[in-house]
């Protein structure tokens, strides 16, 4: 077998997923279809966890799941030790049919509803964090109705802009998440949550924003927060023992992007927290991270059938696939770019460029604008690199086409862990719809 750092290829010449040939997945599980390489989820989280360890503080990584929700990413989260981020009640549902213990599980949202928080505080996750002031109503009706405490965050909003798409960005002041530090609504969030007895304030959390490919957004981040701990123990004498700084952690997803290894986010975040951490004469808090995107992103793949072709002159070709923007919203919403190549021969030099587009009834339904791709035929399984985050977990039934099914392949073997949507599924929620004769 041999390799790039992108992607494997066996003896056949064919790509390999996890050690299995991509053209038998496509033939055994058909396409459209999301296969992981399991293994490389799992050297992607212990890169961060490894990267903490060496700098020998208290850490938790808490892989963010939206990136990718299902019973088995969270199997193999809990099998690397990882802590869970869950946004919604089915994620949290999904956790506890995975059997992920609770106690790992932090409860993130900027508008959870009561029952949601109710589920998450009938089973006792491990944090809930706050995000704005109805929440924190909310929570307090339901720990007073149930009797509960709970461990607390507070989300708060630093005022650091990463650089990305403004769609991903959140850190910044204009944000429809968390406690905004500069006008002093996290300082207030800070004294309500204080007050109640049913809540354990254990730190702050911020996120910045999503696929950031420098290490300058985050250190930024550190600071703004260490000083306003630094106000909080003056002022309150409160001192976080958690300190969030969510995820971000940039990627590659051409050969284009310069992405930094989990290694040097980590080393460099840590130095920091350590260097404000003396500036103000604080304690050391546990260091906690989401990344999301980082630990799934480069190990998807989405396999497609190539279709139709067309070809008007003096214009670049369209080459449809059997996907698109129903089971990879990125490229439409926000203009994200991708690899593709030809599953039976990646490595064969590119002879044309198309556009790869998908089956979707929308013009801006192009998966890769301006492909470099070789000659190709319908019929060819066509790869796209490093779909794994965002990509199913966005997916949609646009066009009443089901959603694919995937797969983890790993040591050669590959097991379907989310089956393929049947037509009969995209009915199942149907009802015929009964006319009230007057
Ligand atoms: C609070 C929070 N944590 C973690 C993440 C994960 O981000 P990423 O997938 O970029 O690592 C997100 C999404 O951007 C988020 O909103
Ligand atoms: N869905 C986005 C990231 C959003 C992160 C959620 N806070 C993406 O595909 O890049």
């Amino acid at each position: 077998m041999s390799q790039n750092d992108f992607y494997q290829v066996n003896e056949q010449g064919h790509l390999t997923i996890g050690g299995v040939d991509a053209l038998d997945l496509a033939a055994r599980f058909q396409t459209p279809l999301v296969v992981y390489d399991v293994a490389n989820i799992r050297q992607q989280f212990q890169s961060f966890k490894q990267a903490f360890s060496q700098q020998k503080v208290d850490y938790a990584i808490s892989y963010a799941s939206k990136a990718f929700a299902s019973i088995a990413i969270y199997q193999v989260i809990d099998q690397l030790n990882g802590h869970l981020d869950v946004v919604s009640g089915g994620e949290l549902y999904t956790a506890l049919r995975a059997g992920f213990p609770m106690s790992k599980v932090s409860f993130h949202g900027n508008n959870k509803s009561k029952s949601e928080l109710l589920l998450a505080v009938q089973n006792q996750v491990g944090v809930i964090i706050l995000d704005n002031f109805y929440e924190i109503k909310l929570l307090a009706q339901v720990l007073e109705d149930t009797h509960t405490q709970i461990n607390v965050m507070l989300r708060v909003t630093p005022g650091v802009s990463a650089h990305t798409h403004k769609y991903i960005q959140t850190g910044q002041e204009d944000s429809k998440f968390g406690f905004d530090v500069r006008c002093g609504q996290a300082e207030e969030a800070l004294q309500q949550v204080l007050a109640n007895k049913n809540m354990k304030l254990i730190g702050v959390h911020a996120h910045i924003g999503s696929q950031i490919m420098e290490t300058a957004g985050f250190k930024l981040e550190v600071q703004k927060l260490m000083q306003m701990l630094k106000q909080w123990d003056q002022k309150y004498q409160y001192q976080a023992s958690v300190l969030n700084l969510g995820g971000g952690f940039g990627i590659r997803y051409t050969d284009h992007d310069q992405a930094l290894q989990p290694e040097t986010f980590v080393e460099q975040i840590v130095q920091e927290v350590q260097n404000c951490v003396q500036q103000y004469n604080l304690k050391l808090p546990a260091i906690w991270i989401e990344p999301g995107r980082s630990i799934v992103g480069t190990a998807g793949y989405s396999l497609y059938t190539a279709g139709s072709y067309k070809k008007v002159p003096d214009l670049l070709p369209y080459i449809a696939v059997d996907g698109g923007m129903g089971d990879n919203i990125r490229p439409a919403l926000y203009q994200a770019e991708y690899q593709a190549l030809l599953a039976r021969d990646p490595q064969a030099q590119p002879t044309e460029t198309v556009h790869l587009a998908g089956r979707y009834c929308e013009s801006g339904d192009i998966l890769i604008e301006k492909a470099s791709l070789p000659e190709s035929y319908p019929g060819d399984i066509v790869a796209i690199l490093s779909t794994g985050a965002y990509g199913y977990s966005m997916a949609s039934n646009y066009n009443r086409v089901p959603r694919p099914a995937v797969v983890f392949a790993e040591n050669g073997h590959a097991q379907e862990v989310i089956k393929r949507e049947t037509y009969d599924d995209l009915i199942s929620h149907d009802c015929f719809y009964q006319e009230n004769e007057e």
